[in-house]
């Protein structure tokens, strides 16, 4: 320990002194002022050069003793390439610095990782709540509107129109929105890209399609859906067709199937992330020493090199701790599917059979060769301390091979291409259309320009194979650098294959201070291949790992967000147009439940009011009738004594008819007034249910069809000889007659007596006293007949005016003794009531019904005010909730400490 640094440890402070000031402007210590323990400010001091360091090798000091300048990338500043770093690791504390600056850029990798762990885990339990909700309340989709006929430029570049799903569309805009095989007007091709697709026509024909936006399209969704984008690409219609024509119910379904997608990809992104090993696949063309450069990585000679082409299949290298500390090859048979604890899935061999396998395979697909890594932590790449790295190598690019090479570099879980290409042959075709592609792929290749060493004209040879790195990948030119390296692998020294152990008692490979001249560049320029690859394949797998995880999450919840604002503005609608429909419908039920008892009591009172009328009418008219039936002119003439019997047949007949007459105009009267109360009934209807009610027709016609009048018919008396013989009525009328003649006058008074009155003993006795004892015995017998025949002659005279009466009286009798007045009244007065009933009956139903109809609308609104509201809150959170998991995900800076490249890679 330096004096300086020993007194700092002391916890003291100290000046530098003047002897220790570096000399010719040379590279000096900053000085501190030290303040509380040593131990505590030397790690502070390191932590701080390393995050001023910022990287790899930023301050590794060159050959002079002075920092290399440039390479300075903060959290968020711009970065650009650093210029090579030297590849001199035997400064002292360098070694200390690359670990503790890999251990940095792990510190923020492992914060970016638990950040979007962290943002997987509430995204995929926010997704999960929207599959609840979106059971409850199936969400609104909104649809992406695209015109079939749209040039493709069009359709990249056009602005979705969104557009919810529901009824709620305005009719009109429907058929508009539905139809976009409608013909239009040509375009005028590519002249412009518009926003809303409508560039390129003619004004008039834009201003003949402008159409209304639909209510809740949202104006302020300009983005497009990219995950939660229903597929619905079915034949040639469009998907805006297929979102209209889908039910409800059917768009929730297809959501919900998109959101268990995204929550699996979610599940496998994290699964990545977490993942902390990393591969590198080297490729190139055939001999161009592929494997001299893995085994030189190595620092073993693990994979057969030879002149001819001998790669065959793919070698993945990796550390023998991945498989327990044992050296050997698992060569996995065709078909088979790797797996290392399942010993029947692969074949084991020495390390030693490698060659074999791979110069002379037709039985294997790969093999996985596990080799102890005998670099120092900070040297190896396999096993470098912060990753683990798998070295894939592959075989030599031709026709055949450059396929299979290609989708294998394409396979997620290569985070690093390094092309290796031949100094002397530069790019053969396939090189180049490998290259091409991965480039398109992966953005960034490392280049490895191997047997550097054949060339002559060195200057010559890197202008010619850069200028081809140009074509085929402008990025990775850009960054040339940093990522293009002309080395001669063979120049590296090598172990075996077998360890026996160090080659001439020193580590093999280290470049130490052997070599001179040439050699030692060599071994200086693949130094630097090595320092610029581990930062490569550090940065890239921050990169590979963390950007789709970043890059899905941003588009899930900018989709969530979308969705959300769509879905809380049409809830919010929705909440305002029931709760404007419930204010409306309160009143409603109100004057309902009034109108129900009201109506159905007047109806009531109607059907009685109009049976009780007609009862007390028909039993009046009856009464009257019956009453009167004696004396009146029944239009039938007396023919005479002799056929004074049919006469009195035919005067009961008629007094019947009469009666019966009476009970039909009593019938057709109460057949008005029924027709009368249906008709107030149906106003009543009319002006609580509307039209509606009215639509029956009431048949009055119908009424007194089945139980006619049958009691006249039961009606019988027989007529008596007494009936024609009314003495009792002709006293009473001799009485009112005056100037009847004496002989009429003494008959009847002697005969009225002696006839019909009890005290005839008094009228004889007055007679004799008038007219003495003797002419009284002389006339009693005469005029006893005489009076007996005037009696008699006077009544049959009488008949036509006494038989009526009698009859009349008989029937009135027979009538009341089967109570005929109110049976018929009564019967009559039913039909009213039924005839008025079924109207009444119908109101009362249909009352209620509506009453109930209302109640059931109110119950129901009350459900869809209660749902919206509590979907528009739902969404309100999710729009808030998705925000700031987003924003969350936005703050992890994957630019940021990682040392290497320039920010604006665009992996
Ligand atoms: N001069 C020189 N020769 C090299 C260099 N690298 C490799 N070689 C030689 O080139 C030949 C082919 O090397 P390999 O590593 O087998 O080439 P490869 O690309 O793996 O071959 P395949 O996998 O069969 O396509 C060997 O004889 C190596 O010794 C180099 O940098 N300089």
């Amino acid at each position: 320990m330096s004096q300086e640094e020993a007194s700092s440890s002391a916890g003291g402070s100290s000046r530098v002194p003047p002897d220790e000031q570096p000399q010719n402007g040379g590279y000096r210590r900053p000085n501190y002022m030290t303040v509380g323990t040593g131990g505590t400010s030397e790690s502070a001091r390191r932590l701080q050069s390393i995050l001023d360091d910022s990287g790899y090798g930023g301050s590794i000091t060159d050959g002079d003793g002075s920092v290399a300048s440039g390479f300075h990338p903060g959290m968020t500043g711009d970065r650009y390439t650093p210029i090579h770093t030297p590849g001199e690791p035997n400064a002292i504390g360098d070694n200390d610095r690359k670990i503790l600056a890999s251990h940095v850029h792990q510190l923020y990798y492992n914060q970016n990782k638990t950040a979007l762990g962290r943002a997987i885990t509430r995204t995929v339990e926010t997704l999960k709540k929207l599959q609840e909700m979106n059971k409850q309340w199936p969400a609104h989709y909104p649809s992406v509107q695209r015109a079939p006929e749209q040039a493709p430029a069009e359709r990249r570049f056009s602005r979705p129109n969104l557009q919810h799903t529901q009824s709620t569309l305005e009719p009109t805009q429907e058929p508009q929105q539905a139809s976009p095989s409608r013909p239009s007007a040509p375009r005028r091709a590519e002249t412009s890209i518009g926003d809303d697709g409508t560039h390129g026509e003619s004004s008039s024909t834009a201003e003949k399609r402008s159409v209304p936006e639909p209510r809740l399209v949202s104006p302020q969704l300009a983005q497009d859906f990219s995950i939660l984008k229903l597929d619905l690409k079915l034949g040639a219609a469009s998907q805006t067709d297929l979102v209209h024509s889908l039910e409800k119910q059917s768009i929730a379904a297809l959501l919900d199937g998109q959101i268990v997608k995204t929550i699996r990809h979610l599940y496998s992104l994290r699964e990545r992330i977490e993942d902390t090993s990393s591969k590198v696949l080297v490729t190139g063309d055939l001999n161009a020493g592929k494997s001299t450069f893995c085994n030189a990585l190595l620092r073993r000679k693990v994979l057969p090199e030879d002149q001819q082409p001998c790669t065959s299949i793919f070698c993945e290298v990796l550390d023998s701790r991945e498989n327990g500390g044992i050296e050997e090859v698992h060569a996995v048979p065709i078909n088979m599917i790797y797996d290392r604890n399942n010993e029947s899935t692969y074949h084991v061999y020495a390390l030693k059979q490698l060659e074999q396998i791979v110069t002379d395979n037709e039985k294997y697909s790969q093999c996985k060769v596990y080799v102890k890594d005998i670099r120092a932590v900070d040297e190896s790449l396999l096993n470098n301390g912060v990753v683990d790295i798998a070295l894939i190598d592959a075989p030599g690019l031709n026709a055949d091979s450059l396929k299979t090479t290609a989708v294998f570099a394409r396979q997620e879980e290569i985070d690093v291409v390094v092309f290796v290409v031949s100094a002397a042959n530069h790019f053969t075709q396939s090189a180049r259309e490998f290259v091409f592609n991965a480039a398109m792929e992966k953005a960034y290749i490392f280049m490895v320009v191997n047997g550097f060493d054949n060339i002559r004209d060195k200057r010559r040879c890197q202008e010619m194979i850069l200028k081809q790195v140009h074509q085929l990948s402008p990025a990775t030119f850009k960054e040339s650098s940093e990522l293009v390296h002309f080395v001669s692998s063979n120049a590296i020294p090598v172990a075996p294959a077998e360890l026996p152990g160090p080659p001439d008692g020193s580590e093999p490979g280290s470049p130490g201070e052997k070599g001179k001249g040439k050699e030692k560049e060599k071994l200086r320029d693949f130094a630097e291949l090595e320092a610029s690859l581990r930062r490569f394949v550090l940065e890239k797998r921050a990169r590979s790992k963390l950007a789709p995880a970043k890059t899905y999450l941003m588009n899930v919840l900018g989709d969530l967000q979308s969705l959300a604002t769509v879905n809380r503005d049409v809830a919010q609608s929705e909440l305002d147009r029931v709760t404007k429909e419930l204010q409306d419908l309160v009143p409603q039920l109100d004057q309902s439940k009034k109108a129900t008892s009201e109506a159905g009591e007047d109806a009531n009172k109607e059907v009685e009011d109009g049976a009780q009328e007609i009862y007390d009418q028909t039993r009046k008219t009856l009464d009257e009738v019956i009453g009167n039936v004696g004396v009146r002119d029944l239009g039938i003439q007396y023919p005479g004594l002799l056929s004074a019997y049919e006469y009195a047949d035919d005067i009961k007949a008629a007094m019947l008819q009469e009666i019966v007459d009476t009970v039909s105009s009593c019938e057709e009267h109460a057949r008005q007034r029924t027709i009368q109360g249906v008709n107030t009934i149906k106003n009543l209807g009319l002006l609580h249910l509307g039209n509606g009610f009215a639509e029956f027709t009431f048949r009055a016609d119908q009424m007194f069809m089945r139980r006619k009048d049958l009691l006249a018919k039961q009606v019988d008396f027989d007529v008596e000889l007494a009936d024609f013989f009314d003495f009792a009525n002709l006293w009473e009328r001799q009485e009112k007659i005056a100037g009847t003649s004496m002989a009429l006058t003494v008959a009847g008074v002697v005969g009225g007596r002696l006839m019909g009155g009890t005290h005839w003993i008094d009228s004889a006795l007055a007679v004799g006293k008038v007219m003495g004892t003797q002419n009284l015995r002389r006339m009693v017998i005469p005029g006893i007949v005489l009076t007996v025949v005037l009696a008699a002659s006077y009544a049959l005279a009488s008949i036509p005016q006494s038989l009526p009466r009698r009859l009349s009286a008989k029937l009135s009798s027979e009538l009341n003794r089967l109570d005929y007045t109110h049976e018929n009244s009564a019967r009559i007065a039913k039909e009213v009531r039924r005839a008025l009933r079924y109207p009444a009956g119908d109101l009362r139903v249909g009352l209620q019904r509506n009453f109930e109809k209302l109640q059931g609308k109110k119950e129901e609104t009350d459900k869809l005010r209660y749902e919206s509201d509590v979907a528009r809150k739902y969404f309100s959170n999710l729009v808030r909730e998705s925000g700031e998991v987003k924003s969350g995900v936005e703050r992890v800076d994957l630019e940021g400490p990682a040392p290497g490249v320039a920010a604006g890679y665009d992996f």
